[in-house]
């Protein structure tokens, strides 16, 4: 029953070609230190006890995770993804069974600290609906003119989030939900829009903002440097 402390099951979309990363290869294969963006990923993940399994859904063209340790880890499956982030999660959620709570975590997110993690998973004890991590607005924020590059006005900043990932909540009602936005045709960027969309209220965790998605060229250096910091907190 959701609400309670049941079992975990991450799922890691990981089927994107990364165009804005302008990379030779899909952004979750670049290695920052000795390990590929997604293994980061996934390692944080898989180093909490109650995460039992991940889940990762890689593109049908996909040539780059045979030839990680991942494709044969004991706690690792994978799934074929599909056109959109949402389709790839859906199929992953569709392969997860058993579980109670469904833990989705992008491949471009390798700074996950495990305090967040933690703060995040603690939800299962006093939540039915499940949240996400998210980092409070700090800048000022604006609304452009459609098509051009001029302000149309302020946007208030008040109760304004980044929403992150990873995001957590209970696998049936997350997969009925996505199942009927996606068939409705909303538009999901997020595990929570689709909650949204069903009338739901998902928490709000407030986390690191050093919990980048890699996204664009300049984004790998800041990566390797907050991981960096977070493999000497850990050390210590
Ligand atoms: N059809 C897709 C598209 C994206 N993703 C995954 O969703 C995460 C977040 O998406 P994003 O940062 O947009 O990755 P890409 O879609 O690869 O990037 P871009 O939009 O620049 O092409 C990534 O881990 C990506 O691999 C996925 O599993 N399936
Ligand atoms: C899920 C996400 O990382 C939350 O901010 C974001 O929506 C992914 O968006 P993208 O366009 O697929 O990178």
């Amino acid at each position: 029953m959701a609400g309670s402390s049941g079992d975990i099951i991450g799922v890691v979309p990981a089927a994107g070609i990364g165009s804005r990363m302008q990379s030779t290869c899909p952004k979750q294969y670049l290695t920052i230190g000795d390990k590929t963006i997604l293994e980061h990923a996934v390692a944080a993940l898989l180093a909490h006890p109650r995460v039992r399994e991940v889940i990762i859904v890689v593109s049908p063209e996909d040539r780059w995770f045979a030839g990680l340790p991942l494709a044969t880890h004991p706690q690792v499956r994978q799934v074929e993804g599909g056109a959109q982030r949402a389709d790839s999660v859906l199929a992953g959620l569709k392969a997860a069974s058993g579980a109670e709570w469904a833990l989705v975590h992008d491949a471009a997110r390798p700074c996950l600290h495990p305090d967040d993690l933690a703060r995040l998973l603690a939800l299962t004890e006093q939540s039915r609906v499940g949240g996400i991590l998210a980092a409070p607005v700090r800048d000022t924020m604006k609304r452009g003119e459609p098509g051009k590059q001029a302000i149309a006005h302020t946007v208030e900043r008040d109760d304004l989030w980044h929403a992150l990932t990873p995001q957590l909540f209970p696998l049936a009602l997350l997969k009925q939900c996505l199942e009927r936005a996606l068939d409705e045709g909303a538009t999901i960027t997020d595990e929570a829009s689709a909650l949204e969309y069903c009338g739901f209220h998902p928490e709000l965790v407030s986390a690191r903002a050093d919990n980048i998605k890699v996204t664009r060229p300049e984004d790998l250096a800041l990566a390797a440097f907050y991981l960096t910091l977070l493999q000497t907190t850990e050390n210590h």
